[in-house]
């Protein structure tokens, strides 16, 4: 039955209405993948490999935003899909308006894809965030319909790391204040209060890809390393891992935030945190903006308690390149503005050639895999699913993708469906309450496959079907 979601077929015999989710039928197409990624020759036998599609390539609609990388662009341009590109976020209203209309959204970390505007996505099959972080997705909404969302979970950890450790430099050095004196005229030459790092103290707080990135290059600097996580965590190098924030604060002189936000990182560092760390020592913020406290970041910078600090990150960032930092955005913008030792950037820290091209590459083979092959291998919010990929010499084959409610008794109803058919192979796994069933069945005729489609889609346990052939 076509519905809203439907995508027109013009061409061949078996051309029909479907929507992506539900259509069985239409043309086979074989466009070649665009490059030879480590997935394709582990995951998807390379040499006779089969384009699964149950829909003309030119018919997926590809919203991207926040200035994706061309090289992500590219590879969804030669799929055949219909690419728009945006260089900045969208405010809500205009957001849900174009999001009823696509099948992928690509984003970075400044669009909120909240509940709300995800109920608005009737056609949306996936999510590619070009970035490291997924808090500005509901992923558990996300899951719950069906929807898959991809990242690239450590392509720009280093850019990261490294602009930590000029910041260490610059903070120990006060080289921001000493170069906005010379660019307003002033000679002050003056090594009170300034530092070398060699033999001082870095407290990381998370430990993970950044977090130890940030440990190796800073103890090859002379550093020594102290380092607070909820895991365990083998330690790189001579860092030593402390069982609390509170014994890092007392020993760092540098403390570097390296945590996801969560519940549990709101506010992480505020009044007492600033309290316990030594007189004299610096923060830096390349994580999230709700893990600091700024107002009581800076009621601590001017009583000295702290030396000076880094933040790359705020709670509350602008959609677009312009002069929107300022008290509408966040209150206290002035006041940090005014404060010395303070370096600000705009949310730069992945923000190299080499991070941005490595994560375009990677999420963007992510989502044609995903709407090609149905492989969910790198989802952060559905079963992790792989399956050998078809090849040319199977011919009449079709691949049956089952997003369901992980509750008793499906899959007995699913085989009952797919008994009548000769089962290739077939993978299923659960993630919460959501279940993910991929099988390939051979032998089989255009009926039978909007047959099974129809049966599974009838299933109270249905999230979504795909059949792809
Ligand atoms: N400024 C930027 O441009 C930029 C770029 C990349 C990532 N980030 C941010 O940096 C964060 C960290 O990135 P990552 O790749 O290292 O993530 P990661 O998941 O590899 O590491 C995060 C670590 O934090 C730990 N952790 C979680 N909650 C904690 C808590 N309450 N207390 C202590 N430790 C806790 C985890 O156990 C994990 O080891 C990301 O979530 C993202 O928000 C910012
Ligand atoms: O590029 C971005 O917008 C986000 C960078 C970073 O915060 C991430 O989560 O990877």
């Amino acid at each position: 039955m076509a519905t809203a979601r439907d995508i027109a077929h013009p061409s061949g015999d078996r051309a029909v209405s479907y929507s992506i989710d539900n259509s069985p039928v239409a043309t086979f197409h074989s466009p070649l993948s665009g490059r030879n990624s480590f997935m394709d020759n582990v995951i998807l036998s390379k040499a006779a490999q089969k384009q699964l599609k149950p829909f003309n390539t030119e018919d997926i609609k590809i919203l991207l935003l926040e200035n994706v990388n061309q090289t992500g662009k590219d590879i969804l341009t030669r799929q055949g899909y219909q690419v728009e590109a945006l260089k900045t976020s969208l405010p809500e209203a205009q957001l849900i308006e174009k999001i009823r209309d696509v099948h992928v959204i690509g984003i970075r970390s400044k669009t909120k894809l909240t509940d709300k505007v995800l109920r608005e996505a009737k056609n949306l099959l996936v999510v590619g965030c070009f970035c490291i972080g997924t808090n500005q997705v509901d992923l558990d909404y996300a899951a719950k319909h069906g929807i898959a969302v991809f990242n690239s979970p450590f392509a720009n950890s280093r850019s990261v790391a490294e602009l930590v450790i000029a910041e260490i430099i610059t903070l120990a050095r006060q080289l921001g204040d000493r170069s906005n004196e010379m660019h307003r005229g002033t000679w002050n030459k003056v090594s009170a209060k300034c530092w070398e790092i060699r033999g001082k103290t870095l407290g990381i707080v998370g430990y993970g890809h950044i977090g130890s990135q940030l440990s190796v290059l800073a103890e090859a600097m002379g550093m020594s390393v102290v380092y607070y996580d909820i895991l365990t965590l083998m330690a790189i190098g001579s860092a030593k891992q402390v069982p609390t924030l509170d014994q890092l604060l007392e020993e760092a002189d540098f403390v570097s935030l390296h945590v996801p936000e969560t519940p549990e990182t709101k506010a992480m560092i505020s009044n007492k945190q600033f309290e316990q760390m030594k007189t004299g020592s610096y923060l830096i913020n390349a994580s999230r903006g709700t893990v600091v406290d700024i107002p009581a970041l800076i009621k601590a910078m001017r009583a000295n308690k702290i030396a000076g600090a880094a933040l790359d990150v705020y709670p509350n960032e602008p959609a677009a390149n312009g002069d929107y930092f300022n008290a509408n955005l966040n209150t206290w913008g002035e006041d940090l503005r005014g404060l010395n030792n303070i370096i600000l950037t705009p949310h730069i820290g992945g923000s190299t050639e080499e991070a941005q091209r490595a994560i375009g590459v990677e999420v963007a083979e992510a989502l044609v895999r995903y709407i090609n092959q149905g492989i969910t291998f790198g989802s952060v919010n559905l079963p992790e699913i792989t399956l050998r990929s078809l090849t040319l010499d199977e011919a009449n084959h079709a691949r049956i993708i089952y997003i369901h409610r992980n509750v008793p008794g499906v899959l007995r109803k699913v085989n009952e469906i797919l008994a009548e058919h000769n089962v290739d192979k077939q993978i299923t796994d659960s993630k919460g309450g959501i279940a993910y069933l991929m099988a390939d069945i051979s032998g089989i005729k255009t009926e039978d496959i909007k047959d099974i489609h129809d049966r599974l889609d009838s299933l109270t346990s249905r999230i979504l079907t795909r059949v792809l052939y």
